[in-house]
């Protein structure tokens, strides 16, 4: 099975639960809308380039639709299809009014200069300019973009449209950005990691970590972690994994990446590959890069008691079901990395309110969203017997359900 049609398999095992009509699952699982755009632009040198831009907006029962932007060479349909189908559930697990949706460009922005990307990024935006907006869909970063994207973004959107920066989420700080957007998806993961272990009766300072990804999710994962003086003894990206058994110097790691931009280089740790990461003996594993990367082919040699899913869809189905067998704990990705939508929630509220939140006031506000979604979640998993991720559909896909009813079903 691909990644992309994780998300369904995952549906349909709530669904289940739940005991949906076939009638409501189509409803539920049909996107609201697709669009596919050309998106050409100028090179440096004077050539044109020409890449496809996608964006799925999947539900919008609860709130206008919310998910990310991003810049990859795998992106296609049916991995955005499955993205915006999964930030339907995640809006809906947190229980913040959104509904869900999800784009990017098939593309490897490493090729390009900034001026290239902003200027592919201005013709995305030409082409989906009128099926986004504050009251019907609103992107944000996800891999491959930031604030600097968004930027442009908004600035390109206004041009058509007007001042209005609640178009968008995950903008700079000063200019209409929220404090701690930009470390919220990762804050939330180690806040989330925390509570887990707690709940599973495990001491934070003896559970040696390993984070695949050390980008926005994985380093802001990493340093919340590190100062909870949990010991991270690996951090990977492209250029490999980084392993110290005895834990890394994280603020060092953090260093190196500012200035070099990757861990590329980085010499206090042993060097190992990339994918060695997924292995090593640990007691919890963070995956923060790609999806689909727990599998058939790696899941028997996974030696961690608990699995945090940073990433959106890091195990495909059956090695998740190998997962549960081996009795290894998952903390779903819907529930894991919805920090970063709920602040992008709070941006744009304060965005509508003309009103700035402190930091501590962000914090706090995302602490209890994710504190109250975790309850909620491993309490549904106990009253029902079932597995995290399935009971975290459930309570999200039941409010989605309910407000499709309350609606009227083909509203
Ligand atoms: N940004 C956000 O707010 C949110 C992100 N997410 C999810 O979190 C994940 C990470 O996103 P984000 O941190 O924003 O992305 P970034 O683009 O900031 O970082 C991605 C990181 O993953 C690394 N990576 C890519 N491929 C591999 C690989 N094969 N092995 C090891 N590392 C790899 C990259 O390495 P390199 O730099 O060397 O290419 C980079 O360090 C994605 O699944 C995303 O959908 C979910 C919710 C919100
Ligand atoms: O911040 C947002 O609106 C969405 C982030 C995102 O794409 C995700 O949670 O996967």
């Amino acid at each position: 099975m691909k990644a992309s049609q994780a998300t369904e398999f995952y549906f349909q095992q709530a669904a289940e639960q739940l005991g949906l009509t076939d009638s409501m699952r189509k409803l539920l699982l049909t996107p609201k809308r697709e669009v596919i755009v050309q998106v050409a632009f100028e090179t440096d040198t004077g050539e044109v380039q020409t890449h496809l831009g996608y964006r799925v907006q999947h539900n919008n029962s609860r709130g206008p639709m919310k998910g990310g932007l991003r810049y990859h060479p795998e992106v296609d349909i049916d991995e955005v299809r499955s993205l915006a189908s999964l930030m339907t559930w995640k809006t809906a697990v947190v229980n913040i009014p959104y509904g869900g949706a999800k784009g990017g460009i098939s593309v490897d922005p490493k090729s390009l200069s900034r001026k290239e990307i902003e200027r592919m990024t201005r013709a995305f935006v030409d082409g989906i300019h009128d099926i986004i907006g504050p009251d019907t869909d609103i992107p944000a970063p996800d891999m491959g973009t930031s604030f600097e994207e968004m930027s442009w973004i908004r600035n390109q959107w206004e041009k058509y449209h007007g001042f209005n920066p609640a178009v968008i989420t995950g903008k700079p700080v000063e200019e209409y950005g929220a404090k701690g957007r930009e470390e919220a998806t990762g804050r939330g993961v180690g806040i989330l990691t925390l509570k887990s272990l707690k709940r599973m009766g495990m001491r934070a300072e003896s559970c040696r970590t390993a984070i695949q990804g050390f980008g926005n999710v994985g380093s802001h994962a990493a340093k919340f972690l590190h100062e909870a003086t949990l010991p991270i003894v690996a951090v990977s990206d492209i250029s490999g994994c980084y392993y110290n058994p005895d834990g890394l110097d994280i603020p060092a790691v953090l260093r190196h990446l500012l200035d070099r931009g990757s861990l590329n280089g980085y010499r206090a740790a042993e060097l190992l590959p990339a994918d060695d990461l997924l292995t090593l003996d640990v007691d919890v594993l963070i995956p923060a890069a790609l999806g689909g990367v727990i599998h058939e082919g790696n899941v028997d040699k996974i030696k961690a008691k608990l699995i945090i899913e940073a990433a959106n869809g890091p195990t495909l189905p059956s090695a998740d079901a190998a997962l549960r067998e081996a009795g290894v704990t998952v903390l779903p990705d819907i529930l894991v990395n919805a920090g970063g939508v709920t602040v992008s929630y709070f941006e744009w509220v304060q965005n509508r309110q003309h009103y700035r939140w402190s930091l501590d006031r962000v914090r706090q506000e995302l602490d209890r969203t994710l504190s109250d979604a975790f309850e909620q979640v491993w309490q549904e998993s106990v009253a029902r017997e079932i597995d995290l991720r399935t009971a975290a559909f459930v309570l999200a896909i039941a409010r989605v359900k309910r407000a499709t009813e309350l609606a009227g079903l083909t509203s």
